[in-house]
């Protein structure tokens, strides 16, 4: 994305209180504030790529049950709150990037099947970077993820997450063609 004056420079980040960091940041992991919260003691952040790399170690070294936790702060995707409007922004503009908000009806039920089947095999829902990711990658993945371990999920859903992250991070910070890192 090509910067532009609504975006935060690093020194302008830097200069933040910690109110304004999560006012700022706070959702750049889904409805876990408190990642953000986390790091804000590493300032300076030499460019939105250390901003990430603190993020992503932070989530990183949490037991099993914090992973876990960040799951399920995820909404399903084309699921009950996308279909009751409640949505954050972020989450809303991914899963519509993705196509998911024009399913058919034969693509929204297998979804809705997948994410079941998926949520009662692992006990967190399925998460996948929405805008990395067209509707048909999704519903494939989501396919053939079901067949994996809890362990390998929960690692790779955590993977999906500092996509989503790192993407959502962009969108705030002034960057210059990083994109390529995911
Ligand atoms: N369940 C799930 O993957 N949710 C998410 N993915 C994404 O890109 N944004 C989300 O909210």
């Amino acid at each position: 994305m090509a910067p532009s004056s609504k975006l935060k420079t690093p020194a302008q980040i830097n200069n933040m209180d910690y109110e304004e960091f999560i006012d700022v940041f706070g959702n750049v992991i889904e409805h876990c504030s408190l990642c953000a919260a986390a790091v804000w003691r590493y300032r300076p952040f030499k460019d939105v790529k250390y901003l990430h790399e603190e993020i992503c170690k932070f989530v990183d070294q949490l037991p099993p049950a914090g992973g876990e936790g960040i799951l399920r702060s995820h909404p399903d995707l084309a699921g009950r709150a996308a279909s009751e409007g409640l949505l954050t922004k972020e989450s809303n503009q991914e899963q519509r990037a993705a196509g998911l908000s024009d399913l058919t009806q034969e693509e929204r039920k297998q979804l809705a099947q997948m994410n079941d089947m998926y949520r009662s095999k692992f006990g967190f829902p399925f998460v996948i970077c929405a805008r990395k990711n067209k509707k048909d990658v999704i519903l494939e993945g989501l396919r053939t993820r079901l067949n994996n371990s809890q362990e390998a999920e929960l690692q790779k859903g955590l993977t999906e997450v500092k996509k989503i992250c790192y993407l959502r991070l962009l969108d705030l910070v002034e960057h210059d063609g990083i994109e390529s890192r995911l």
